[in-house]
């Protein structure tokens, strides 16, 4: 299972949620990456955790103030980046276009979306993974997997009637290893989560408890 850390904008400190998430990720072999603002890419890649951008942009390099460069964010650290985060929606056509910028800088990616029919639409894109996370999940500690464990079924058979090749990964309200668990068993490959460390009062305790299971 790949485990995500979507830090968001939350006040938590980068450097001390990637270091946790890197010996967690060393002592126990699970895939752990973390996303922090684009500004902390640098730092949070320093810790050696695995780094991935919230978001970049369809630009290539030229007059695009304020957007986030895909190569500038690889130059930094990153080695992959999240695109049409539901607090980040982007048109068809930007995603199809950010995805292009991530390949040109070698990021790996991985399309959000809201439920199956956009995986189904995110995976004909192609990009290496989707995650569908419903909205009104994100947030409140209730898990996906437990709540609304049909969305994960069915993005991972929309996904794979698509797109044999793309890895699907569940994402709202996960927080637990038995959430994790749950949402192995219902075939996703990964899972996608923010609060449940970025906001947890100890956050390598809630990484180390999230892995458990797999130990
Ligand atoms: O949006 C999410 C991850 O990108 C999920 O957020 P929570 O884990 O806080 O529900």
């Amino acid at each position: 299972m790949f485990v995500l850390v979507n830090l968001k904008a939350y006040p938590c400190d980068p450097v001390e949620v990637a270091t946790a998430a890197a010996d967690v990720s060393d002592d126990s072999g699970v895939r752990v990456a973390v996303a922090p603002q684009a500004a902390q890419i640098g730092a949070v890649a320093e810790t050696g955790v695995e780094t991935w951008a919230q978001h970049v942009s369809a630009v290539e390099h030229g007059s695009h103030t304020g957007s986030t460069l895909a190569e500038a964010a690889a130059d930094a650290g990153a080695v992959g980046t999240l695109l049409n985060h539901s607090e980040n929606r982007l048109k068809l056509a930007d995603i199809d276009g950010a995805l292009d910028a991530a390949d040109r800088a070698d990021l790996e990616t991985i399309v959000c979306a809201n439920n199956p029919a956009q995986i189904g639409a995110a995976a004909a894109l192609d990009p290496d993974g989707v995650a569908v996370e419903p909205p009104e999940l994100i947030g409140t500690g209730t898990p996906v997997s437990k709540a609304d464990p049909d969305i994960v079924t069915g993005a991972v058979d929309a996904a794979a009637r698509v797109n044999g090749d793309v890895d699907v990964l569940c994402g709202a309200g996960i927080s637990t290893g038995e959430d994790l668990v749950s949402a192995s068993d219902l075939g996703a490959s990964g899972v996608l989560l923010a609060s449940g460390v970025a906001k947890a009062d100890d956050p390598r305790a809630a990484l180390e408890d999230l892995v458990e299971p797999l130990l």
